[in-house]
């Protein structure tokens, strides 16, 4: 019995997927995680929700704060465009050797490149060692406290274009309060408020799209 949750999705992954085939690694971590164990992955309601809007966004350039086991990152990563770049940034080395191997059995590690630190030691990072101008798309779903200071930092870094959608999870549930505040009250941002649930539950959740006017 591996000794950590993250080690027995990626288990059952390996066990229940096919190699190859992304949406079946989705499906295999949502069974897993709405049958035997809670784990915080944006799940499929929400996660249907993220689709329509990369899909509609169909971004050349994404980035995603937030990877854990990379479930987003396989649901973002089938949908872009060849030759699309996708940056995902995770703080914890365990984490992001999980989705590592997550996205290596779907067949997206060419897609996606995994960047382990924090957002505010990567976000300054990112023009000058990551050879990124402007991110069309940002699937924000790390700690919610640094949501409005690291959006405020992409912003301070030229790296927000006019058009530039963010995309913030669990803005009810933990809660983002001063995120919505923010994205809300300050002109250069359109946003749209996707009521949901929480992942795996019952409980009432959000995700916010805020769109950067320039
Ligand atoms: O905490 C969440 N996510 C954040 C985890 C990332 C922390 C570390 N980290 C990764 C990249 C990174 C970059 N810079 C700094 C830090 C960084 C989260 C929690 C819940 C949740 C929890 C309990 C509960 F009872 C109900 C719901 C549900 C979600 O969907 C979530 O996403
Ligand atoms: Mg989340």
């Amino acid at each position: 019995m591996p000794q950590i949750k993250e080690q027995r999705i990626l288990d059952y992954v390996l066990q229940n997927a096919v190699k190859g085939d992304p949406q079946s690694v989705v499906d295999a971590i949502d069974k897993y995680c709405s049958e035997k164990e809670w784990a915080m992955n944006v799940g499929n309601e929400k996660g249907l929700i993220l689709d329509k809007i990369v899909s509609e966004t169909n971004p050349s350039t994404a980035l995603e704060l937030g990877t854990y086991c990379g479930y987003s990152g396989v649901r973002i990563a089938q949908l872009l465009k060849p030759g699309a770049c996708f940056l995902t940034v995770e703080k914890n080395p365990v984490h992001a050797a999980i989705a590592k191997q997550i996205f290596e059995f779907a067949g997206v590690q060419e897609k996606i490149k995994i960047l382990e630190g924090s957002s505010e030691e990567i976000i300054p990072q990112l023009k000058s060692k990551h050879k990124v101008n402007t991110f069309d798309f940002i699937f924000i779903d790390h700690w919610s406290d640094r949501y409005t200071p690291d959006t405020k930092l992409l912003e301070e870094c030229g790296l927000l274009k006019q058009g530039s959608v963010l995309l913030a999870d669990n803005v009810i549930y933990p809660g983002a309060p001063d995120f919505l505040q923010y994205v809300r009250n300050c002109s250069r941002y359109e946003c749209t408020n996707y009521p949901s649930h929480l992942e795996y539950m019952d409980k009432e959740d959000a995700l916010e799209k805020a769109v950067f006017k320039g």
